[in-house]
Order: C-alpha cells, then sequence, then structure tokens
C-alpha cells in the first residue's frame, strides 16, 4: 500500500449503529490507506459511546490505524481509544490532556483561525483541525477556510494540520497541494455510491495524483462520488 505524505482521516457518521457500520469500516480500512478514524457519534448516552467503542476501536487499532473519540476525553481515556479531538466549545485542550494523559493524541479544531492554531500548537496539540473548506451536509459549520491557511500554517509549523468539511475526491487536489498533513472525511466516504472501499481508493488515487503535480481524473470531474 502506498503511503502519501497526505494521508486520509475517517470521521464516521454522527449516527450509527455499531454492528451494522463494522463492516463498513473493516471495508474502507482494507481498501487502502487510512491513517486514522474519529468516532464522532452526536445526540447519544454515553453508554452508547461506550458499545461503538468497543466494536469499532479494535477494528482500526487491529490494523494499525489511529481510533480517536470525538469530544469525550474521559471515554477515550476508558475505552483505550488512542485520542480525542476536542473542539472549542468542547472540554479545553489542557485538561483533555491531563485526562488522556501525555502518550495519547489530543487534536484541536482551529476553524479559519491562525491565533488558535498557534495557541493550540504552542499548547501542544498533537495536530489543529482547519475548516470548513466546502459547502458540507454533514453539520452546520459556522465558519470557512481557505487553502491559503493550510500554506501559511504548513510552511511555518510542525505540528501537523488537518483539512474538513465537505472534501471530496474531486475537490481535495488544493488543499493537499496546499499542505494538509490530513483530509478529514465524511459523506464522502460513507455516502460513496460504490462504497465505502471505492471511495477510499479513490481518495488514495486523488492524493497520489495531487502530490506528483497531476490533475487526476477525479479532480477533473470524471468521477462521481457521495455528497
Ligand atoms: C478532524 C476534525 N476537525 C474538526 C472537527 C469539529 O470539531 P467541533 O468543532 O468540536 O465540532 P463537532 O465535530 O464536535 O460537532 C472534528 N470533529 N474533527
Ligand atoms: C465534523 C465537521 N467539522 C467541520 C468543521 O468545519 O470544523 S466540518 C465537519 C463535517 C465534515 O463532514 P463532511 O466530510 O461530510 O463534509
Ligand atoms: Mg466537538
Amino acid at each position: 500500500m502506498t503511503e502519501t505524505a497526505c494521508r486520509l482521516y475517517l470521521v464516521t457518521p454522527p449516527v450509527l449503529e455499531p454492528a451494522a457500520f463494522a463492516p463498513k469500516l473493516t471495508e474502507a480500512l482494507d481498501a487502502g490507506d487510512v491513517a486514522c478514524v474519529q468516532l464522532r457519534l452526536k445526540d447519544c448516552s454515553d453508554d452508547a459511546v461506550r458499545r461503538a467503542c468497543d466494536v469499532l476501536r479494535p477494528i482500526a487499532q487491529d490494523r494499525g490505524v489511529a481510533f480517536i473519540l470525538n469530544d469525550h476525553p474521559a471515554l477515550a481515556r476508558e475505552t483505550g481509544c488512542d485520542g480525542v479531538h476536542v473542539g472549542q466549545k468542547d472540554t479545553p485542550y489542557a485538561q483533555a490532556r491531563r485526562i488522556v494523559g501525555n502518550d495519547a493524541i489530543v487534536g484541536v479544531t482551529c476553524h479559519d483561525s491562525r491565533h488558535l492554531a498557534m495557541e493550540a500548537g504552542e499548547a501542544g496539540a498533537d495536530y489543529v483541525a482547519f475548516g470548513a473548506f466546502f459547502p458540507t451536509t454533514t453539520k452546520d459549520a459556522e465558519f470557512k477556510a481557505e487553502p491559503e491557511l493550510l500554506r501559511w500554517w504548513s510552511e511555518l509549523m510542525e505540528v501537523p494540520c488537518v483539512a474538513i468539511g465537505g472534501i471530496t475526491q474531486e475537490n481535495c487536489g488544493p488543499l493537499v497541494r496546499a499542505g494538509a498533513d490530513f483530509l478529514a472525511v465524511v459523506g464522502a466516504v460513507w455516502n460513496h455510491p460504490d462504497g465505502p472501499g471505492a471511495a477510499v481508493k479513490a481518495f488514495n488515487a486523488a492524493i497520489a495524483a495531487a502530490e506528483s503535480g497531476a490533475t487526476s481524473g477525479a479532480e477533473s470531474g470524471v468521477e462521481s462520488t457521495g455528497e
């Protein structure tokens, strides 16, 4: 499996039934290169999060893919996740770090803000996330980011940056060329008409093409995908 400099960061749908979702996750991870999976469940109980972690975490970790929990540092630690992702309205970075420990991954949403990203990076975040780069139907995204932010960050800083929001196999090229270390994706993988495996393969090809300087078939709009 070819590993590109920019890698795929899968984020789960906000509502899922773990047993039904498990084969989809397996298909995605067995299809190509994925660096990380984030379990992002919204509007559900802590026990539902625990149950989903118990089913889905081993699928990722057995394949050497990091499993990160969104929003819940204490549950991330309790359930053996590799880390946690926190936003600006969630547990503050320093508290999340204290809860999960120094060996775990802590990623921080920074919207379109250089200031928030520098704060998070200086505090010790393992990555900063910028977005939304494109319109998305997965959530009401309040902020809009431009590829130039990724270029500025990656030229100046060592801390990896994640791009998120409406990213597809067709539109990801400029983000890859601007220096995104990871592309975080929901809809374009889980809603892909040919399934999540085909979606991961198409992302891997689009990222490799962007890194080699080519404009891929996907980027030129030849292939169609989910939202
Ligand atoms: C990789 C990544 N980037 C950004 C987010 C968004 O986090 P947040 O702003 O806390 O919003 P919710 O996802 O919690 O709705 C993310 N989850 N992952
Ligand atoms: C969870 C999330 N956070 C965003 C942000 O801008 O911080 S955009 C987003 C949704 C990403 O889903 P999709 O790949 O389907 O657009
Ligand atoms: Mg959050």
